[in-house]
């Protein structure tokens, strides 16, 4: 009999490539990915638009399935925490630079990426993970093909000792340190605990 598998729902390409790295070692499951664009609600914790995502992929998809998301945030600590899940749309309104240049007036430089994981057994029950990195919003530095990645520089105490930004590091060590690699070993430490 084939494996069971744990279905990834997400419509961004990077994210996918580093989640398929970050789950490697599950060996329980196959991880396979479902394209479908989730609507993400607004005016709510960076929990309840990760639940959102997961219940509505859940009613999408067939009975019984099992079913994770995830949610990316970056938000500025002068800014409370915005653009947080609005990141997004920013992105699409406006350059890097100019998402850099919110901050100017603004001593702190410091942010926050978090990646919330919802996850859908195949009973329907949801559990919530969540990882944070701390860092610096920075002016760009390295590759630009994936979101922010360019103007995210993870705190040293991160382990970050070269103050690199995302995208300057390479996959293996951003996965090493990222939000979405603190997230997801807690999603597999469930899948393999459980
Ligand atoms: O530089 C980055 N490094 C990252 O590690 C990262 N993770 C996400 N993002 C970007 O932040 C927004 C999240 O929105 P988001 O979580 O809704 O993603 P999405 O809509 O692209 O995919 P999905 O919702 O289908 O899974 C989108 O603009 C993503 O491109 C990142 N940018
Ligand atoms: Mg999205």
């Amino acid at each position: 009999m084939s494996k069971p598998s744990v279905v990834f729902v997400t419509g961004n390409a990077n994210k996918l490539k580093e989640v398929q790295k970050l789950l490697s070692n599950v060996t329980k499951y196959e991880i396979i990915n479902k394209n479908l664009d989730l609507e993400e609600i607004q005016e709510a914790s960076l929990e309840e638009i990760a639940r959102k995502k997961i219940l509505q992929a859940v009613a999408l998809l067939p009975k019984g399935q099992r079913i994770v998301v995830e949610d990316t945030a970056l938000g500025f600590d002068a800014l409370n925490g915005l653009p947080g899940a609005y990141v997004k749309w920013f992105l699409k309104k406006m350059s890097l630079d100019e998402l850099v240049k919110m901050l100017e007036p603004f001593e702190k430089k410091t942010g926050e990426a978090i990646t919330t994981v919802a996850y859908s057994d195949e009973n329907g029950d949801i559990k919530i993970f969540q990882g944070i990195t701390k860092g610096k919003i920075v002016k760009h530095r390295g590759n630009l093909d994936f979101g922010w990645d360019a103007i995210f520089e993870p705190l040293a105490e991160e382990g970050n000792t070269e103050a690199l930004t995302y995208g300057e590091m390479t996959k293996e060590f951003k996965n090493g340190l990222s939000h979405r690699s603190k997230a997801f070993k807690l999603f597999e430490q469930y899948l393999v605990d459980n």
